[in-house]
């Protein structure tokens, strides 16, 4: 028998079978934000997927551009100068391999920040602290929290809610509990000899606010689970990466919100062994005390909720404890 030691480097690591040409998600829905009919396809998309590509949504090339040379700069730094940006207090601040509190690991190094009101890096977040960097990042996701907020105000029409900003006023008023981070994918060439095998850059997981909007440099490596694996399993696919896009997720919020009608997705980032790969994402979650039980517009007559009661603050703390690939709503579950 022959057995595979891992290499040193990636020890702790799980290995993931490489992703080929047939795990590709041509079907990816695209929605076009600027054309009528996005509201529709959104909701379309968040019934069967959970996920979708947004198209037309009028963010500059630019803003993009910049944000992504200037986190391709700061993690270019010297090992000793990152760790400087490290989380005075967990979670915020500069990251690596270490994924939450709870033992998880991967092949990345990240930078997890807090986002206030204003839709700019918080104050109380020193990292990064290099001018150019968080003008660029405050840039970037101002633009892109509209994008959510567009995104949330069509699903919110295509559910046929009648208050065009039911869940959009949940990410924009105040006290909303809003996360940025970019995480960076080294390639992982010492696993180029195991053949078929790479490393796993961000573990599968759900995430646990609303709506997280994600951007990347162009280098494939996301995942999500889509059904159809057989006897109602699931089947990884690999999601074509377009820099000029952006992805959505459901996250478990929106699932409880629409009563289990949007899915949230389950998602993973396996490292490309030859280019790096870096991605913005911006997780909307509303203010710690909002309730997250399904909208009454949503539940049909008789229909009765498929979760117990609990506010953002209840469910983020019962989160923060769990490992990555847990399943964290079924303790919710009725
Ligand atoms: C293992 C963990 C990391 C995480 C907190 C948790 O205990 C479980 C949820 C994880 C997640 C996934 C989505 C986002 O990346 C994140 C910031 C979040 O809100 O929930 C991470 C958390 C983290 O990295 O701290
Ligand atoms: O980096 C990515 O592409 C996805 C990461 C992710 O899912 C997360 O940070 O929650
Ligand atoms: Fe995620």
């Amino acid at each position: 028998m022959v057995v595979l030691a891992n290499p040193p480097v990636v020890d702790q690591i799980p290995l993931l079978r490489s992703p080929g040409p047939r795990d590709s998600f041509a079907a990816v829905p695209v929605v076009d934000l600027s054309r009528p009919g996005a509201a529709r396809a959104i909701v379309d998309a968040c019934e069967r997927f959970g996920f979708f590509k947004v198209v037309g949504h009028g963010v500059s090339p630019d803003t993009m551009d910049r944000a992504e040379s200037e986190a391709v700069r700061f993690f270019a730094q010297a090992q000793a100068d990152k760790d400087r940006a490290g989380p005075a207090y967990p979670p915020f601040g500069y990251g690596s391999k270490r994924i939450g509190l709870n033992g998880d690991m991967g092949w990345l190094e990240y930078l997890l920040l807090a986002v206030d009101d204003s839709a700019s890096l918080s104050d109380s977040c020193a990292a990064p602290s290099n001018a150019a960097f968080r003008a660029a990042l405050n840039e970037y996701v101002a633009a892109v929290r509209k994008v959510a907020v567009r995104v949330l105000e069509a699903m919110a029409e295509g559910l046929g809610i009648a208050a065009a900003d039911t869940l959009s006023a949940m990410v924009t008023e105040q006290g909303s509990d809003q996360v940025f981070r970019v995480n960076h994918y080294p390639p992982c060439p010492a696993l180029q000899g195991l053949l078929g095998c790479s490393a796993t850059g961000f573990g599968e997981h759900t995430d646990p606010q609303l709506i997280s909007v994600l951007r990347s440099n162009g280098t494939s490596g996301l995942q999500i689970a889509i059904p159809g694996g057989g006897a109602g399993a699931a089947r990884w696919v690999s999601v074509p990466s377009d820099r000029d896009a952006f992805f959505v997720n459901v996250g478990d919020s929106l699932q409880v919100l629409t009563n289990g009608r949007f899915r949230s997705v389950k998602h993973r980032v396996v490292t490309n062994s030859l280019k790096s790969r870096v991605s913005f994402i911006y997780f909307g979650g509303p203010p710690l005390a909002q309730r997250i039980a399904p909208l009454p517009e949503l539940l049909g007559e008789g229909e009765e909720s498929l979760y117990k009661e609990f506010t953002w603050g209840e469910y983020k703390k019962a989160a923060y404890k769990t490992r990555l690939g847990d399943n964290r709503l079924a303790q919710f579950e009725k």
